[in-house]
């Protein structure tokens, strides 16, 4: 039986709120067996019917780097379009990935055809799959900024493009693009508050009582 002190749950606490989206990483490689481990401590996830659906592919490969690079670019430019005036001039100057410099690239997708876990659970919502996914994309993300490692979600990218470019199998969902790498700083507020995009608010105003 393992328990926890409130020493623990302090620092466990702690880790919650430093835990940050990284676009702005250090060129520093990550230590050998680095992203493994983080792969490792995301598969002790939840996942329904214990069908563990995640599914990772490390990116090495300088070319299929670079190809993710430019969809990124592409999408970008895209959604800059869609806005306009002050929002507009707001997006431009966002650092929205950190594509260039995380020496770590992993995308994780969610196998729709594994029968692992024979269906249990996923009848009525088959979309507890791509759940699952997320589920163990966020333990990564804590597990990785408890070693000092910082984790950035890039969705600002066309999955077709990413299938093709990765080369996966038709039944893989495409559920994230992750940067992995030591971040250049740390801070306890999102990116995002800190350049007035939007504010993190009052968790009571996201909960009903009935
Ligand atoms: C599903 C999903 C997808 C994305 C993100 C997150 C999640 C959960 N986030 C990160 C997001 O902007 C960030 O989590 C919030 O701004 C809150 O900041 P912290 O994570 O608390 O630092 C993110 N950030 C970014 O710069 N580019 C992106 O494409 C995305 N995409």
């Amino acid at each position: 039986m393992v328990e926890f002190d409130d020493t623990f749950r302090r620092q466990l606490h702690e880790l919650f709120v430093w835990r940050r989206d990284v676009r702005r990483f250090r060129v520093d490689p990550l230590p050998d067996g680095a992203v493994e481990r983080l792969i490792e401590t995301a598969c002790l996830s939840p996942s329904v019917g214990l069908s563990q659906p995640w599914r990772f592919v490390v990116i090495d490969d300088a070319a299929r780097r670079r190809a993710v690079i430019d969809d990124f670019r592409a999408c970008n430019a895209d959604a800059l379009a869609c806005y306009s005036g002050e929002r507009a001039a707001r997006y431009a100057v966002l650092k929205l990935s950190g594509l260039e410099q995380a020496p770590g690239h992993v995308a994780v997708f969610a196998d729709k055809a594994s029968e692992i876990g024979h269906g249990l659970g996923r009848a009525t919502m088959p979309e507890t799959t791509e759940y699952s996914v997320v589920a163990a994309i966020t333990a990564m993300w804590l597990a990785a900024r408890a070693e000092g490692i910082g984790l950035g979600w890039v969705s600002i990218l066309s999955p077709d493009r990413i299938h093709g470019i990765l080369d996966v199998p038709a039944s893989w969902k495409f559920i994230a693009y992750l940067c992995i790498g030591y971040p250049e700083a740390e801070c306890d507020q999102p990116e995002l508050e800190r350049a007035k995009w939007e504010d993190r608010r009052n968790p009571d105003e996201f909960t009903l009582r009935r």
